[in-house]
């Protein structure tokens, strides 16, 4: 099964189109867990297991791992998730975007070390620079189009023959790119006005849409302007809100509550 058939089968089974973000940060993590050895993968796989049954899927950014360097941890809760969670996509969160002999091998990081889905990538440096990727048919690439913060406004709203930066990449991944369906769009849910154009411009492409929760973005808003005329297309990601719910002995239990209430307010605004 491909990344964009799994994703759109547990849009289905799951009934969701929430992603939890999976951003390791021990300084933020429950009090019975701080300092213990192994803490990030045991944080991980506590998270995992508490809202499994309420995702379209995970998204661990490798950031959180490389900085204590627990890539092998993150190795472990991908494979965690593939063995006890099958169905849930992985979206390796990693934003690459290099000359093409350098991404075969961040490619090869994330498809064949970390067995990643699918992954992030920054379209800055041109189509030769997402190619190899494309190379493993069954993967899937979220491309940075109009991204939640507010710096992607110097470059991804200049206005270049008559359009944005971000429509033209939302063009071009949904079009000329996307040889062979594998590309979708990462655009901010803090910027639904965008979200919208976005929709129109590219109707099918999934959007991986960070922006919710921590960072504020009204899902209200953001599921109405990026939702496809099927009522999905959307991974919409929630990290901070849902996984530091908790200090206490209950994180796992305030964890499945936030996603699952994160999860009913995205479907009531699909209606
Ligand atoms: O435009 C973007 C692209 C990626 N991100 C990433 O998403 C999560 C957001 O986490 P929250 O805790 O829900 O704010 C994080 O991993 C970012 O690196 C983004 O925020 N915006």
């Amino acid at each position: 099964m491909t990344f964009t058939e799994m994703l759109a089968a547990r849009w289905q089974s799951a009934n969701s189109l929430l992603c939890v973000g999976l951003d390791p940060n021990p300084a933020r993590f429950p009090l019975p867990l701080q300092g213990k050895p192994g803490a990030i993968y045991d944080f991980c796989k506590g998270i995992v297991d508490a809202t499994a049954h309420a995702v379209c899927a995970f998204k661990p950014q490798i950031a959180y791992f490389a900085s204590c360097g627990a890539e092998r941890e993150l190795e472990d809760v991908i494979a965690y998730i593939h063995e006890n969670h099958p169905g849930i996509p992985v979206i390796l969160d990693a934003k690459r975007g290099d000359i093409g002999s350098t991404a075969e091998h961040y490619a090869r990081e994330a498809f064949e070390r970390y067995k990643a889905d699918c992954v992030t990538l920054s379209p800055y440096m041109g189509f030769d620079t997402i190619e190899p990727y494309l190379a493993y048919r069954d993967k899937g690439a979220f491309i940075l189009c109009r991204t939640s913060n507010k710096g992607g406004d110097d470059l991804q709203m200049l206005k270049i023959d008559g359009e944005r930066l971000y429509e033209r990449v939302a063009r071009l991944v949904s079009s000329d790119w996307n040889t062979n369906g594998q590309l979708g769009l990462v655009v901010g849910a803090t910027y639904p006005l965008e979200l919208a154009s976005v929709r129109s411009i590219a109707p099918d492409v999934p959007l991986l849409v960070p922006g919710i929760g921590a960072q504020g973005g009204s899902i209200n808003d953001c599921v109405k302007a990026g939702r496809t005329e099927r009522g999905d297309g959307m991974v919409i990601n929630s990290g901070r809100a849902i996984i530091y719910a908790s200090k206490g002995e209950d994180w796992q239990e305030k964890a499945k509550i936030a996603a699952e209430e994160t999860r009913d307010a995205i479907n009531s605004a699909r209606l």
